[in-house]
């Protein structure tokens, strides 16, 4: 399936392509820096990248926004807040906000694909209020209390 969606190029994103699929089979779609210089990360510190992109989405879409692997793998690039969620009704500039959780400092570039982008469907509740929710197995147990009948159950 695939969705139109509207999109603006900001000014400081002109002359990079617009984020696209690595394959035709990938979920995500590459979200580029458009840092005009390059912006370096201490470790533990956080940066906002700006995409130089603005978009439209339909009523029942959200963006998501997720850190790439190969980024986490070997630098210790995450996304604090993934996954990060782009409204259908936002017009603002997508800014990925990036965690330098490695041990080195990191340089965003322009034109870097800093993170990955996926569209997903949203559903949207009503309220149905009641003193009275209907009874299950696991009544109120979480947190992992499906594990407590093993010696060392976590
Ligand atoms: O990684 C992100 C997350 C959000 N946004 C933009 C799009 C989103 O629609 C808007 C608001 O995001 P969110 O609802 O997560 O932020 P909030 O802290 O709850 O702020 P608000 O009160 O504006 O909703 O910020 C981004 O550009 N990147």
């Amino acid at each position: 399936m695939t969705i139109a969606v509207a999109v603006k190029r900001l000014a400081h994103g002109a002359g990079l392509p617009l984020p696209d699929y690595a394959t035709a089979g990938s979920a995500g779609l590459d979200l580029l820096a458009a840092v005009d210089a390059p912006v370096v990360i201490a470790p533990g510190a956080r940066a906002l990248v700006p995409t130089g992109l603005a978009i439209a989405l339909p009523p029942d879409f959200e963006l998501q926004v997720r850190p790439r692997s190969g980024l986490a793998l070997k630098h210790g690039i995450v996304i604090p807040n993934s996954p990060g969620t782009i409204d259908s009704d936002y017009r603002g500039e997508i800014q990925v906000i990036v965690l330098n959780a490695g041990t080195e400092a990191f340089e965003v570039t322009r034109g870097m694909r800093i993170a990955q982008a996926v569209l997903a469907p949203v559903s949207r509740l009503v309220w149905q209020e009641t003193d009275d929710l209907d009874r299950t197995a696991r009544e109120a147990g979480g947190f992992g209390s499906t594990g407590l009948d093993f010696p060392m159950g976590n």
